[in-house]
């Protein structure tokens, strides 16, 4: 049985959270729309047609939540920063904004909780995205203006940030499968929007050198074990390219100031463009990468398909989201990341979404305890082999607006009734407390 203290001592846990997601009062205290507002008010975007108009009211809620984390006994809290509630318009300040994220990291201090901030998850202004948003070549700029302003309003007491959660998300869902805002659906788009993403990034980390020089800066990507579907040696050969496409694409530019050449050969094959300015500036060095880890993903083949192959289903147990429960793919990837890029890391996001029902008061979610047991095994096993993983943060410390899929997944450690905002302390929190003292 795996114990907290088999970890080195400074080894942190904590939850993760992001502000779309859990904040809601949308339209209070002065906060803008983002992009994400938008495109859950488009009827058909997300399922029940549900939004992040209320979410689970953590703008009102922030201490009871604080309470309960400090309850749990963990030692940090990721959450990120609503853009447009700094910033309405994407230029001028909100003050009462701004308010509400000095008050919620006071009140993390004070209960002794390590705050962690993620600077952009997803919830662009809508202004912004009005002036062509991650397609014009601007929104890097207007991205550094923000975080030079909370690098210099948080920095004297964060110290641990995050540029981007997960940019292939942002890019790729949101301009290439039009799965996530803005809706859009072109290839081309989502590699010019990727690399304005990534230039946001390194402008960043710019900013951050000049203004907290005693902080950690880095990027959260997401990081999928890439597999092949079938024993044919040309799977084989497209899962290498695909983790090209996913994986290396938001690493290597960050590190080695290029992009994979084997995936820019093949887009520049279909005809696609693939920007390199600034790789300066993207290359800009950093202090870790987050990893956000949660299943492996299939690869076979398929001539049929415009990059050459298709996702096949695996035959392992699933979660609610149809994803593979694989947690030797976390070890592989935390060892690949290690060897390839020789920096830091933090599990920034693990997690599952589970069956979970509310009976006499109790949510019995022992797969989430066993989920997490065993990728805690794993992440513990890829520090003995090296990796210098310094944090492990669970997707997610509550149940909250899960994107596309609305409030039908719940990944949180506690359950959220939507209809009174009530919070219940799932069996998997009761565990973590108790794992978190071992
Ligand atoms: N889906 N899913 C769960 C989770 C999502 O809720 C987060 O916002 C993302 O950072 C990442 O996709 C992972």
């Amino acid at each position: 049985m795996i114990r907290r203290s088999d970890f080195p001592k400074d080894f942190i846990f904590g939850t993760a959270t992001a502000a779309y997601q859990i904040e809601g009062a949308a339209n209070e205290d002065g906060r803008g729309p983002s992009i994400w507002d938008v495109f859950s008010h488009t009827p058909g975007k997300t399922l029940n047609g549900d939004t992040g108009d209320v979410a689970c009211d953590h703008y009102h809620r922030y201490k009871e939540d604080i309470q309960l984390m400090k309850g749990i006994g963990l030692d940090a809290y990721r959450f990120s920063i609503s853009w447009p509630r700094i910033m309405p318009d994407g230029k001028n300040i909100n003050q009462k904004g701004v308010d509400f994220y000095n008050r919620l990291v006071d009140e993390l201090l004070k209960n002794d909780i390590i705050p962690f901030v993620t600077l952009y998850h997803w919830d662009l202004p809508y202004a912004l995205y009005e002036k062509g948003g991650w397609l014009n070549p601007d929104i890097a700029l207007y991205f550094r203006a923000y975080a030079t302003f909370m690098f210099n309003e948080l920095g004297d007491r964060v110290k641990h940030w995050i540029t981007l959660n997960e940019p292939w998300c942002s890019s790729f869902l949101g301009y290439y499968t039009g799965e996530h805002a803005p809706g859009h659906q072109n290839l081309q788009e989502a590699i010019i929007a990727a690399h304005n993403l990534l230039r946001a990034h390194g402008h960043a980390v710019q900013a951050f050198r000049e203004e907290v020089k005693d902080g950690k800066v880095g990027l959260t990507n997401v990081v999928m074990k890439i597999e092949p579907g079938d024993a044919k040696p040309e799977s084989f050969l497209v899962a290498s390219l695909v983790d090209k496409f996913v994986n290396a694409w938001f690493h290597d530019p960050v590190v080695f100031g290029k992009y994979p050449e084997e995936a820019v050969a093949l887009y520049t094959e279909k005809g696609l463009q693939v920007p390199d300015s600034d790789m300066n500036i993207i290359s800009t060095p950093i202090d870790f990468f987050g990893v956000n880890y949660y299943t492996r993903t299939l690869v076979v083949f398929d001539m049929n398909n415009p990059l050459g192959f298709s996702y096949v289903q695996g035959d392992l147990p699933k979660t609610e989201m149809g994803w593979e429960i694989y947690p030797q793919g976390l070890f592989d990837m935390l060892v690949y990341l290690k060897e390839r890029y020789k920096l830091p890391l933090y599990i920034t996001e693990n997690g599952m979404a589970g069956p979970d029902k509310l009976e006499n008061g109790r949510v019995h979610d022992n797969y989430r305890i066993e989920y997490l047991e065993k990728h805690f095994e794993k992440a513990l096993e890829a520090i003995n082999a090296g990796v210098d993983l310094k944090g492990y943060f669970i997707w997610s410390l509550m149940d909250n607006f899960e994107w596309a899929y609305g409030y039908s997944k719940r990944f949180g450690i506690i359950y959220v009734d939507y209809n009174t905002q009530k919070r219940i302390l799932k069996d998997s929190a009761l565990w973590l407390k108790e794992f978190l003292k071992s």
